[in-house]
């Protein structure tokens, strides 16, 4: 399976082009690092290629075909973000239940307590809800992970091992994953090849 980028294009409003012809391609199985400066466009990507957005030029493809309109979404992204990702009011229990039943073992894998899944998100750290929220983006429909910058707020030894229950779990499943990330250690580290993103205005 191949998720596919051709041609794609953004800005907002009447802004410069963040990017324009941008080309873009991953396989099952690969993880793909990207990285660039700051401001310049990469959330945007991701948001585009995980179908958040509509892009105002290319098209996202997966296997050739458009990504789909209706049911689980098989393009999976998560933020940095995780206290805008889930609604306040739910239990932990609830928001992993929203992608499919608990996955026991791939949640021991991402350091999640089972204390965890009666509280609510304010009752959590950020990296210990970003845990959920990776575990939930990790769903048996999912088939791409877009990460933007998932694990910047979890130290050395926490960042290794989430980054290890994701690339078992995608290594398992043939999952494709872009890792958006400043932090170029890192995706040495996880990452099959690195996309340079482009500079603004350089294509
Ligand atoms: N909804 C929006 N409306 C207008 N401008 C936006 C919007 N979202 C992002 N931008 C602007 O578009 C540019 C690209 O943002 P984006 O978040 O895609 O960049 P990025 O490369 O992911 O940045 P970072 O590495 O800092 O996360 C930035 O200048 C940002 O301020």
């Amino acid at each position: 399976m191949r998720l596919e980028g051709r041609g794609l294009g953004w800005r907002y409003g009447r802004e410069s082009w963040l990017f324009r012809e941008y080309d873009i391609s991953i396989s099952a199985g690969e993880v793909v690092g990207l990285i660039g400066p700051s401001g310049s466009g990469k959330t945007t990507l991701g948001r585009i290629l995980a179908g958040y957005i509509r892009p105002l030029a290319g098209t996202v493809t997966l296997d050739g075909d458009p990504l789909p309109q209706t049911g689980y979404h098989p393009v999976q992204m998560v933020f940095q973000h995780p206290e805008q990702a889930v609604n306040p009011r739910w239990t932990v229990s609830r928001i992993l239940q929203e992608s499919g039943p608990l996955d026991e073992a791939l949640n021991e894998a991402l350091g999640i307590s089972p204390a965890w899944l009666d509280r609510r998100p304010h009752e959590l750290s950020g990296g210990e809800l970003q845990r959920i929220c990776i575990a939930r983006a990790l769903a048996p429909g999912t088939r791409f992970l877009i990460a933007d910058e998932i694990t910047a707020m979890l130290d050395a030894i926490l960042q290794a091992q989430v980054w290890q229950g994701i690339l078992h779990e995608a290594e398992k499943r043939r999952i494709g994953i872009l890792a958006i990330s400043h932090d170029r250690r890192l995706l040495e580290r996880i990452c099959t090849r690195i996309i340079e993103w482009p500079q603004r205005g350089s294509s």
